[in-house]
C-alpha cells in the first residue's frame, strides 16, 4: 500500500489496518487520521511521534504497559499479536534454552516490579543476547529514564511495523 492510498482510507478502514502499529494501542491511529494527507510515511510516523510526546507521563506508562513481555506468558500461550510473534520469533524470544528463559521471566518481573510498566524493546533491532544484557543493565536505571528509553523503543517498533504496511518513502519514488 502507498501512501496515497492510506490517505484515502475511511477512518474505520485506517485504524483496522494501522491500528496495531504502536502494540494495542489503536487510539493512536484513530487520533492522527484526522492529520491527514500525509505526504510521505515519515509525516504519517511523526504524527504518531508527536502524539506520543504529548501524552502525560501516565499516558506514555499506559502504552508501555499494552506491550507484552519479551518471551511472556502471552508469547507461551500463543496470545501475542500477529506483529509482537514475528518479532520475537525473529530475535529468538520463541527458541530460548531453559537457563536463558528462566532469567528472563525473572529479570522481566524485577523490572516490572521496579518500575510499574514491562521492559520494551525493539525485538527486530537486538538479538537474544543483546536483549538480556540491556534488560539486566536497564533494571538499574532510574524510572523517568525508563519511561523515556521504552518510548523510545515503542518508536523503533512503531516505524518498522509502518514500513511492513506502507512503502517507504524511498520505494514510492521509484
Ligand atoms: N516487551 C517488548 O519489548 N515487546 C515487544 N518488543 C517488540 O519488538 N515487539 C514486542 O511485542
Amino acid at each position: 500500500m502507498d501512501i496515497a492510498t492510506v490517505n484515502a482510507l475511511t477512518y474505520e478502514d485506517f485504524v483496522n489496518v494501522l491500528g496495531n502499529v504502536v502494540e494495542k494501542c489503536p487510539l493512536i491511529a484513530a487520533a492522527v487520521w484526522s492529520g491527514r494527507p500525509f505526504l510521505t510515511l515519515t509525516a504519517l510516523e511523526a504524527a504518531i511521534r508527536e502524539f506520543i510526546d504529548a501524552l502525560p507521563e501516565s499516558g506514555k506508562e499506559g502504552v508501555l504497559r499494552c506491550h507484552p513481555d519479551l518471551a511472556g506468558r502471552d508469547l507461551q500461550s500463543g496470545t501475542l499479536t500477529r506483529e509482537s510473534r514475528e518479532e520475537q520469533a525473529g530475535a529468538g524470544m520463541d527458541a530460548l534454552n531453559s537457563a536463558d528463559a528462566s532469567r528472563m521471566a525473572r529479570l522481566n518481573q524485577e523490572y516490572k516490579e521496579r518500575f510499574g510498566f514491562p521492559f520494551v524493546i525493539c525485538a527486530r533491532m537486538n538479538d537474544k543476547a543483546n536483549i538480556l544484557r540491556q534488560l539486566s543493565e536497564r533494571c538499574q536505571n532510574e524510572r523517568a529514564v525508563e519511561r523515556a528509553r521504552g518510548i523510545e523503543e515503542v518508536k523503533k517498533i512503531c516505524r518498522l511495523r509502518l514500513e511492513a504496511l506502507v512503502l517507504t518513502d524511498a520505494a514510492n519514488k521509484l
